[in-house]
């Protein structure tokens, strides 16, 4: 049974007054490390420059894991330290952030868990307006959603960043739980299920078995579904489990996606004009957006200079170029930063073979 009466075993309350001698002591070295933090930000305020280094944090990070003795569990810090360093650097500047709200999306989640949650929260009604609004510089910042485990790219992420002029300084990724929540506690009478069009995808399986004859309605985002939810009892939502505290609804099919590994990658986008591109961190990823003259052979000779330096591809995708000529745009992924002279060469020779070529950023891989 829970505890319910103030504990009196007498090895309980030694060893509690011991943490909290070390809570004492974490808390003034944390504060020691704020000051110091306040001190580097009128350093870079002197010298003019920008207070997030992505690179930094995830060296950090990088570091402070790989010293780790335990009984510390290693994947714990990460979350920390963001926190930490999200703190420390809403000392030297506000991080404002955009992203497709309302309260409790995955966005959301993906943001909070990059940025920390010392933020400025900018909530957008879409994809589309988290472009805008960072490229119009009413945010620092812009996290998108890029590629699903389960559904493949989100298509209107990779359109917008061949258009806007941002480009990516760091990328996030989450698991993906997707839950059906309403406002009644019972699976009986649903009239509609309301989800962002990915969400309904991925639990298509689900909702095939459980709710086979239900309306599936598209809405901007699964919030605005659990919104909806809370407004009306016949209507059930697709949504996380933040979403279902957020809007007071219950969780009436919990993990419910097709599949048990359902992640999401989302990209950390900025402007060139407020932000430099991220200086290497040791363990970096390049982005590229490229397109080739269609004749035979000419994806393979694309190729070739990435082999021919030994620069490693994560990524290949293809979206048609709307030019009703069977072109594609190809958003590739390598691993390294163009400060490395086998990528810097690699590139060089793949622009010279691209009848289109645009370096969407250099970031370092995800450490979460
Ligand atoms: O090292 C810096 O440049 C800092 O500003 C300090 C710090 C940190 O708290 O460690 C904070 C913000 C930056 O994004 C990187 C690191």
């Amino acid at each position: 049974m829970a505890e319910t009466t103030p504990a009196t075993n007498p090895a309980l309350l030694a060893l509690r007054t011991q943490i909290d001698a070390v809570d004492r002591e974490l808390l003034s070295l944390l504060n020691r490390r704020a000051s110091l933090a306040q001190e580097v930000g009128e350093v870079k305020k002197k010298e003019g420059s920008v207070a997030f280094r992505p690179e930094r944090e995830a060296q950090v990070i990088d570091g402070l894991k790989a010293k780790n003795p335990g009984p510390l569990h290693s994947d714990s810090v990460a979350p920390i330290w963001r926190e930490i360093m999200s703190a420390c650097r809403a000392l030297e500047t506000p991080t404002r952030v955009a992203y497709l709200g309302p309260a409790g999306t995955f966005s959301e989640e993906a943001a909070l868990g990059f940025f920390g949650s010392s933020i400025v929260k900018v909530q957008c009604a879409s994809i589309d307006e988290v472009f805008r609004t960072t490229s119009a510089g009413a945010a620092d910042f812009g996290v998108v959603p890029v590629e699903n485990s389960t559904e493949g790219v989100v298509a209107r992420s990779l359109d917008l960043f061949l258009t806007e002029p941002l480009f990516i300084i760091g990328e996030t990724s989450l698991a993906v739980r997707q839950n059906l929540l309403r406002k009644e506690n019972s699976l009986a009478n649903v009239s509609a299920v309301c989800a962002h069009p990915q969400a309904l995808a991925q639990c298509h399986g689900w909702l095939s078995n459980h709710l086979p004859q239900v309306e599936r309605r598209p809405v901007s985002s699964n919030a605005e579904g659990a919104r909806l939810a809370s407004l009306d009892p016949s209507l059930a939502a697709i949504a996380s489990e933040r979403a279902a505290s957020e809007f007071g609804l219950h969780v009436v099919g919990p993990a419910i996606q097709d599949d048990p590994h359902n992640r999401t990658r989302f990209a950390i986008l900025t402007h060139p004009l407020r932000h430099p591109q991220p200086q290497a961190s040791g363990h970096d990823c390049t982005s590229l957006v490229v397109s080739v003259t269609n004749r035979p052979g000419a994806v393979h000779d694309m190729l070739v200079p990435l082999k021919q330096h030994g620069v490693s591809m994560t990524r290949f995708e293809s979206r048609p170029a709307r030019s009703g000529q069977w072109e594609y745009y190809f958003y590739i992924d390598i691993q390294g930063h163009p400060d490395q002279p086998a990528v810097a060469t690699a590139l060089k020779e793949l622009r010279s073979v691209c009848a289109f070529f645009k370096v969407l950023g250099t970031y370092p891989i995800d450490v979460h």
